[in-house]
């Protein structure tokens, strides 16, 4: 914390009440303001923080510098539901009756960081401020709802940043209006400003005759009135039905009641002022300023304008586009977008055009066909780029599925398809390597780019985006001239944290949904999460201590008690009626696990034929109940059969992939089944760095509110019958074995990411044992067929084994308090990384 004197702590006058806030500006600081809390006058935070320290409960030290309890708190604090701190963190009590309403208010302007159960945490950043700006707020209305909002004063550092990061960002539009560019801002000194720019001003076309409704003002600028969205609509959206919660407000507000998560006492104003519910109206009455621009030269323009600070929003006006044909696509009359589908297609086309940016939605809760309902809104020539050639399978029959586009006007390219569609306008799907790798291109793959690079696309939708590296999109952006543009993605989080790029290559992010609200709504599936602990036998773990860290890789992985625990699972959900999917990254293990355990297995050799029967049976046999896979399975498997899953090795601390893992199950047919619950199983074997990758996989999803069970006892397996590996003597024989094994085996064997292979070139592969028709298999068998397992539906604390299971519960926050008394039974790196937290 910077030291600021605590005269920026006075209560501001113009603060209104939430209830009755009272007058009290004109007293002293050192009142009692919080009812336990003496602030000693003229002195700084950090003072503060230090007299503090001292009082502080038995609690306070579990947060370290997170501790923000000394801030002096409104005389009202309780009914507001945050705080506000000097470094830009948002802390929500998820439990306000508010909560729901300042929960849409904060992801618009910040980012989350963490959003368990109770207490959310968000930060604002320069990025999420853009974001905000782009999709309409005001700078004073955004220090205006925090103010109201928040428990303390909003920090003078933080009404500084907000003020910056708003003043400039989104403020200034590109748009391209009946096939001619224009620089737009509802802000005529900005555009003045930029037009002293010589560039910018090189690059302006003037003296032209105006046909359109605008006029010219004084100042040289054309003048019209801002889009609305009124005559917009998204199509999929039936208004009856799309939003239950609306419904029930309004039926409840009919009786006088207010509904749950409603604001109380007619809140709803401070909300209405960030104009999140007047989307439609979006600068209805603004007058817009705007100056033409030579279309040879928008990315001149638009590379002055980073450099001024000035970066321009993209919006696509396509419903004045009268050059590029429209496409005859609409979604079918069955298909239904969902509530929070239908939110953050609003926050897309909320003024009436397409804005540029991102979607962020789970895993399993349907970006395809927020990406299609986007191609049917903008009706143009659509290109959709993928991560590889599977995928683009996939969207080709979800389009076809979901719309009433005709096959013929969907085109793919890949390695093994170069189609063009016929007719003016269509759909054309490929992979980010098609389209950006330069390197020996055939003959046919050369006429195709051409054809991609010859024509204005109305829309580019970019599916995962936050795997694609920053110059393969820079290299595609370049390469391929579209209007709008939409990333699709579930997890805004990168190994290399280099997630910035993509603000600034696609656009802003628009939405970001909230995992546990989507499992309550039953969109996605409730998922008990356990991380199960399997001690290593002695003699396992003397060789892991002597050998190099390639072979101990192969060694926890293999660890006879991790089998065991493994085939303990399987039998206990397969009893139960699941249908179980086990990951193992390493190939070595994954062979050596299901031909020891006799199940069914697919990785990257597996041919094609071989997968489809495999996937068939799981799907439909009731005898075949457990599959195991590689990588190839993390994403781009759509079966929604799966209930639960087991990872017996997993890639390192990848926060990615334990998600995409995860999303194997979040659609799980049977999720509004009463009682359901999905299961996910990390195995671990205990005291090893397995342990510290594991609790670095989980972080993105304890941050977006999963609890990991920790089972260091599965109960009831010392006392079954015939598990694997149960006498010294078949141990000793695994052991040798692993350690005989060639140190390669502890590799992944498949270092080729399978959402990755096609940026490495390396598409031969995967069309050679792809799974394209497997999914349209898969696709196709989703409406029919069940697969005759029975399910036994239990309590809470039976499925979730409780009730045999010794276990301990560990997320964010009980973790740590958890950490003494556990301490006992963690491995020194383990202990390590929590003593950090
Ligand atoms: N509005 C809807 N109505 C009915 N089904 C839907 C709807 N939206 C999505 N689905 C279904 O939900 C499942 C998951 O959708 P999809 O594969 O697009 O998810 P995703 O977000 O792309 O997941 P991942 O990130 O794991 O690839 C699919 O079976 C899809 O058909």
């Amino acid at each position: 914390m910077n030291g600021v004197q605590v005269d920026s702590f006075r209560r501001r006058r113009d603060e209104g009440p939430i209830h009755d806030i009272g007058d009290h500006a004109d007293q002293d600081i050192d009142e009692d303001f919080s009812g336990k809390l003496l602030v000693p006058k003229h002195a700084t935070m950090d003072a503060l923080a230090r007299s503090h320290n001292f009082q502080r409960d038995s609690v306070s030290y579990i947060f370290g510098d997170h501790d923000y309890t000394w801030l002096a708190l409104k005389q009202d604090h309780e009914s507001r539901p945050l705080w506000i701190t000097e470094d830009g963190h948002i802390i929500l009590e998820g439990f306000s009756p508010i909560a729901e309403k300042a929960i849409d208010f904060l992801i618009t302007i910040a980012e989350p960081v963490s959003r368990p159960s109770h207490i959310h945490e968000y930060k604002l950043t320069p990025y999420s401020l853009y974001a905000a700006v782009s999709v309409g707020l005001e700078t004073e209305d955004i220090i205006e709802v925090l103010s109201r909002l928040s428990k303390v004063p909003v920090p003078e550092s933080i009404l500084g940043l907000i003020r910056d990061c708003t003043l400039s960002y989104g403020k200034v539009k590109l748009v391209l209006k009946h096939n001619r560019y224009f620089v737009e801002s509802s802000h005529p000194d900005m555009l003045q400003k930029l037009l002293r720019d010589p560039v910018i001003s090189g690059a302006r076309i003037t003296g032209e005759e105006d046909n359109s409704s605008n006029g010219m003002t004084g100042n040289g600028l054309l003048t019209n009135k801002a889009p609305n969205a009124k005559d917009l609509t998204i199509p999929g959206i039936k208004k009856d039905v799309a939003d239950p919660n609306k419904a029930a407000g309004a039926a409840a507000s009919a009786n006088g009641a207010t509904a749950p998560g409603n604001v109380p006492n007619g809140e709803e104003e401070i909300f209405a002022v960030v104009g999140l519910d007047r989307e439609d109206d979006d600068g209805e009455n603004d007058d817009v300023h705007s100056f033409e621009i030579d279309s040879s030269s928008v990315e001149i323009v638009k590379k002055r304008c980073n450099e001024l600070d000035y970066p321009m929003l993209e919006e696509y006006d396509f419903r004045n586009d009268s050059v590029n044909p429209d496409l005859e696509i609409d979604l079918k009359p069955i298909t239904v977008i969902r509530p929070y589908q239908e939110k953050s297609l609003s926050k897309m086309f909320g003024n009436g055009r397409a804005r540029s940016g991102i979607i962020v939605l789970p895993c399993g809760a349907g970006k395809t066909l927020v990406g299609i309902t986007a191609a049917c809104t903008v009706k143009k020539s659509t290109l959709v780029l993928c991560t590889s050639s599977v995928s683009v399978l996939q969207w080709k029959q979800q389009f076809l599925l979901w719309s009433n586009i005709k096959p013929h006007q969907i085109a793919l390219f890949t390695s093994d398809q170069k189609e063009k569609f016929l007719g003016s306008a269509g759909i054309v799907i490929s992979t980010y390597s098609m389209v950006a790798n330069t390197r020996n291109r055939s003959h046919d793959s050369q006429k195709m780019m051409n054809f991609l690079r010859s024509r204005e696309w109305g829309f580019l939708l970019l599916d995962e985006v936050h795997v694609v590296p920053a110059n393969m999109f820079r290299k595609v952006l370049t390469t391929i001239a579209a209007h709008a543009k939409l990333g699709l993605t579930a997890t805004l989080v990168r190994e290399d944290e280099k997630i910035d790029d993509l603000n600034f290559l696609i656009g802003p992010k628009l939405y970001e949904a909230n995992w546990m609200d989507l499992a309550s709504r039953g969109h996605i599936a409730n998922v008990q999460c356990a991380e199960v602990w399997c001690p290593m036998t002695p003699e396992f773990y003397r060789e892991y201590l002597r050998e190099n860290s390639r072979k101990r890789t192969l060694l926890y992985v293999m660890n006879p008690n991790k089998f065991q625990a493994c085939q303990y699972l399987i039998r206990y959900h397969e009893e139960r009626g699941d249908k179980i999917i086990v990951f193992s990254d390493n190939v070595h293990a994954l062979v050596a696990y299901a031909r020891k355990l006799e199940k069914p297995f697919i990785y990257g050799e597996t041919s094609q034929q071989e997968r489809v029967r495999i996937l068939q049976n799981f799907q439909y046999n009731p005898k075949i109940n457990t599959i195991f896979l590689s990588k190839v399975g993390d994403t781009s498997i759509d079966l929604p059969e799966a209930t639960c899953l087991i990872q017996v090795s997993s890639h390192y601390g990848s926060r990615r992939q334990e998600a995409q893992r995860l999303g194997r199950i979040l659609r799980a047919k049977r999720r509004n089944d009463e009682g359901f619950n999905a299961f996910f199983y990390s195995l671990v074997s205990k005291d090893t760095q397995e342990m510290y990758y594991s609790t670095k996989r989980q972080q993105f999803l304890i941050d977006q509110g999963y609890a990991f069970k920790v089972i260091t006892n599965l109960d009831g397996m010392d006392q079954e019958q015939d598990l694997v590996y149960s006498t010294h003597s078949e141990q000793m024989s695994l052991l040798q074995s692993v350690l005989l094994a060639q140190e390669s085996a502890a590799d992944l064997n498949e270092d080729v990411e399978p959402d990755l292979d096609d940026l490495t070139g390396n598409t031969t592969r995967r069309s050679g044992g792809g799974g394209g028709s497997v999914l349209s298999h898969m696709g196709s068998s989703i409406a029919g067929g069940s697969n005759g397992a029975k399910r036994s539906v239990g309590g809470l604390r039976s499925l979730s084994g409780g009730d045999q299971m010794a276990y301990v519960e560990y997320n964010k926050a009980i973790s740590l308090k958890d950490d003494k008394k556990n301490r006992g039974e963690r491995h020194v790196l383990f202990k390590k990384h929590y003593g950090k937290k």
